[in-house]
């Protein structure tokens, strides 16, 4: 079997193991249970007709006394890329924009109230190409292109917070490129943009001919549905980088990325589960889905072959909670929409119970660190 035709470990799982060990093996990889979500009949059948996988889960806390239940429901988007990459660049957009809008139709219609897409959703992932023409041309303003004001129209019309990743062209410094996520207010206002903090430089993903690192720090939004912040693709491998968003107050950190099964599979449904542990907060994973292929071969600096396509986005997008659990993961093959309801009293709730937050030694690693990144530092090793 091929790693394309893999539906997803969850189905697998399903498929080979007796009931009960199916209930032990789940506890064991992926925590207590989330509850099913039940999803109006409209959106499963429209989610059907429009071909991609739709599923609902949903993620509890503890009643208190205190505090009202704080639930939110978050849609996480996986998509292929609709046309040919030699296809006109506009056209590509269009019908990028015209299959996430038959998506966000049904986010709409099980009730999300924040939707993230995938990086750079409006494109093919051509970083690998290392080419400028065309792809360079599918930056865009992160306040008033094309893009933005199509994800404008949505957040207004379904009253949605919309967390859109893409090239974004910056005419305000030079016409430069950067990463960038821009997140639109479900009033339809830009709330502000966040940019990718850290760039490949591994296998096909060397990014760098493109953008630099991004300069925005570690922003957090506040919308009417909480506290979110974005760190793009390659920086989940960065435990610091999701650790900046939590501090500066994140309750849901979405994690938008571009990645191929040869290069990252096994670290997926690790890396975002393990910051939401570590830093008491809801975490998002989405990856895009399909093989793309590229007109011109290019190599990967490796001494291998040149090829024409980076391998098989593998998708199984999925969201991961404070107390370890996840939800099951979205296909490795086809379109989804991930619905996912978040009680978010769940962060404090773990928060009092594991005490990161407090037991964490933050003076003395800022302290440390601020003495390992001089040019000068003496790593403190005791030597007999
Ligand atoms: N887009 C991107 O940053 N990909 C890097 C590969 C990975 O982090 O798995």
């Amino acid at each position: 079997m091929s790693a394309s035709q893999l539906e997803s470990l969850e189905k697998t799982l399903e498929t080979y193991l007796p009931p009960e060990e199916l209930k032990e093996v789940r506890r064991i990889l992926f925590g207590n249970d989330t509850k099913k979500l039940e999803l109006p009949q409209s959106a499963v059948e429209a989610a059907a007709e429009r071909n991609f996988e739709l599923q609902g889960c949903a993620f509890e806390a503890a009643r208190e006394q205190l505090r009202q239940p704080r639930a939110v429901r978050v849609g996480l988007i996986q998509n292929a890329i609709v046309l040919p990459t030699d296809a006109p660049v506009m056209e590509q957009i269009s019908a990028l924009h015209r299959r996430v809008a038959d998506m966000v139709e049904v986010a709409a219609l099980c009730g999300v109230n924040i939707v993230c897409f995938q990086e750079a959703w409006t494109m093919p992932f051509a970083f690998c190409t290392r080419e400028k023409a065309p792809w360079t041309e599918f930056a865009e303003s992160a306040e008033e292109g094309p893009t933005t004001c199509f994800c404008q129209e949505l957040a207004k019309k379904y009253n949605m917070v919309v967390v859109s990743p893409i090239l974004e062209r910056d005419e305000v410094h030079g016409g430069t490129l950067w990463n960038t996520a821009v997140v639109v207010s479900n009033s339809g206002t830009v709330l502000g943009k966040t940019r990718k903090n850290h760039i490949p430089r591994v296998g096909d993903f060397n990014e760098s001919t493109y953008y630099m690192e991004g300069n925005t720090g570690h922003r957090v939004f506040q919308t009417q549905f909480g506290k979110i912040a974005v760190n793009i693709c390659y920086g989940r491998h960065h435990p610091l980088n999701w650790f900046m968003y939590s501090m500066n107050g994140a309750e849901i950190i979405f994690n938008p990325s571009a990645t191929v099964g040869d290069l990252s599979e096994p670290m997926w449904p690790i890396e975002a589960r393990n910051a939401a542990i570590a830093n008491h907060c809801f975490t998002c994973a989405i990856n895009r889905v399909g093989t793309e292929h590229f007109k011109n071969e290019f190599t990967s600096g490796d001494g291998k072959k040149a090829h024409n396509d980076f391998g098989h986005f593998y998708g199984s997008s999925y969201v991961a909670a404070p107390d370890g659990s996840r939800s099951p993961g979205l296909s490795r093959t086809r379109d989804g929409l991930l619905v996912a309801e978040l009680d978010l009293n769940l962060n404090r709730q773990i928060s009092d119970k594991w005490s990161f937050k407090m037991t964490g030694r933050y003076e003395m690693y800022a302290q440390e660190l601020a003495e390992a990144v001089r040019h000068d530092f003496k790593p403190s090793i005791v030597k007999e």
